[in-house]
Order: C-alpha cells, then structure tokens, then sequence
C-alpha cells in the first residue's frame, strides 16, 4: 500500500503508565475507509488515538496520517485530520454558530464559506431550532454534536472520533451516523471507537480488535468469522471468544 491509499500507519506504538496501555501496536487504516476500534474497558483504544490525535507523546513508533510523519510534523498533520473527544471542549458563551465561526477562524477559513458550510453542518445534526442560543443550557448529546460540527469545519479528511454515539439518544445517533457516513461515501476516511458492537458491525468497512495495547484481530465481518471458524456468529460473540483468548493469554 503506498502512503498515499493509507489515511494512517502506525507501526510499534507503545505508552506505558504505570503499565503498558498501548504494546507496541500497528494498524494501518486505508484512505476511504470506515473502521471502528472495538475492545474491552482499559484495552487502549483512547490512548491510541490520543496519540495519532497528537495530544499524547508516545514512548516509541511511528505514526503517518496519509504520509505525514505526525511525530515530526504535527502541525501539518492536524490539518488534514479531526479529533472528536468522548468529553466535548467547546465554548459556552458562544451560540453553536459563533463557535464554528471562532473554530474556523482559527483556521483562517474565509468567513462568507464558513458560515454557510457550519449553518448547513449543524442543521445536518439537528440543531437547526438551536443556532443562535448559548451552548451554556445544552445537553451532553447537544455539546457533543457541536463539538463534532467544530472538528468538520476544516473539512478533515480523516475523522478520528471517541465512543462518538455514547450518550446521544436515537434520532441524535442517527444524524450523526448519517453524517460519518456521507462523509466516507464523500471520500472521507473515519476511525472511531465503539463500545456498540451493531455499530461497527453496520457502519464499518472493517473492524479492528484491540486487547491489551494490541490489535488481536482485524477484518470485515465476514473475515473475522473465517479467521475464528465461526460462520454465522455475531460480533458479539466473536469479541467475547478473542477477548478471553487474550486475557487467558
Ligand atoms: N493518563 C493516564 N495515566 C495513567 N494511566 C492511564 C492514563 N490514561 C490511560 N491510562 C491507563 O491506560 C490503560 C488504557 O486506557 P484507555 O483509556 O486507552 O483504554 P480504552 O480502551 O479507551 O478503555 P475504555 O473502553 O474504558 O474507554 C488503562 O489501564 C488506563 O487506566
């Protein structure tokens, strides 16, 4: 695969706290492509991405965001991606419209294309009758959908979000499920990780395992039942047997 079909290589990427959370761990996620990142609690997805997202410095590996080496250039390699946190960062004082405004500002985005391009991202996520109120009185769900309103201002090309659908109820889920996947129809690449396995089992192109700082299996649906010899077992099922195949490992 040349660097260019590869949104993301990461080759050997270790963290240790008190233990190792991320074990020298390589993924490579294609240009186009949806996966979602499954694992149990503390396998180290966040500390995985809080890397590639350049908010955590690894102790060793590599990482490039289509070609870029985001240790070495992390500035050039944050233009072309966007991190959506599980806890939104944004600006109460601000309505939900002056906040993308702020954001693209800071990405010196011409303010006439801006403001037609966040008016439209946020009535995309269902927030039209809430525009020009201060986030201040939002709920979770709310913050959240402005927060990833914000992080697609600079129109990313690759989308990196963390347990995005947690706490959202149905119709907000589905707006932003609707929203991830035009961005991939649009040619747009996502990570992100899921506790709920339907999820990664509808939305994604593939599917990465990870138990303790390691991937332990990756594929489509379909691969990850070959490579267990279970034809017709759901995603659940195959998650629990390769997540006790680890643990007992
Ligand atoms: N800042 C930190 N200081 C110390 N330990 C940390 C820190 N961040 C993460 N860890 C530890 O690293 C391991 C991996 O955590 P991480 O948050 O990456 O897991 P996760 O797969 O995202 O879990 P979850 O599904 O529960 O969100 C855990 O043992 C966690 O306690």
């Amino acid at each position: 695969m040349t660097p260019q079909s590869s949104a993301l290589t990461v080759r050997g990427l270790t963290k240790c706290f008190e233990r190792p959370a991320v074990d020298g761990l390589d993924l490579v996620v294609r240009a186009g492509e949806f996966y979602a990142l499954v694992g149990p609690n503390g396998a180290g997805k966040t500390t995985t991405l809080r890397m590639v997202a350049g908010l955590l410095r690894p102790d060793a590996g590599e990482i490039a965001i289509f070609g870029i080496d985001a240790l070495r250039e992390p500035i050039a390699a944050k233009q072309v991606m966007a991190w959506v946190s599980d806890e939104p960062m944004i600006y109460d004082k601000l309505t939900p419209l002056e906040y993308l405004e702020f954001v693209a500002g800071l990405w010196g985005i011409d303010p006439m294309t801006s403001g037609q391009a966040a008016r439209e991202l946020l009535v995309s996520l269902g927030l039209e009758r809430h525009l020009h109120e201060r986030c201040e009185g939002f709920s979770k769900g709310m913050r959240q959908k402005v927060a990833l309103a914000g992080a697609l201002v600079h129109d990313p090309q690759l989308i990196i979000l963390d347990e995005p659908l947690t706490g959202l109820d149905a119709v907000s889920a589905r707006h932003v499920k609707g929203l991830l996947a035009d961005r991939v129809r649009r040619g747009g690449t996502v990570i992100m990780t899921t506790h709920i396995l339907e999820v990664a089992e509808r939305m994604a192109d593939r599917i990465g395992v990870i138990a303790a700082g390691r991937i332990v299996a990756e594929g489509t649906l379909a691969e990850l039942r070959e490579q267990n010899g279970r034809t017709d077992t759901s995603l659940e099922e195959l998650f629990i047997a390769l997540v006790d195949v680890e643990s007992a490992a």
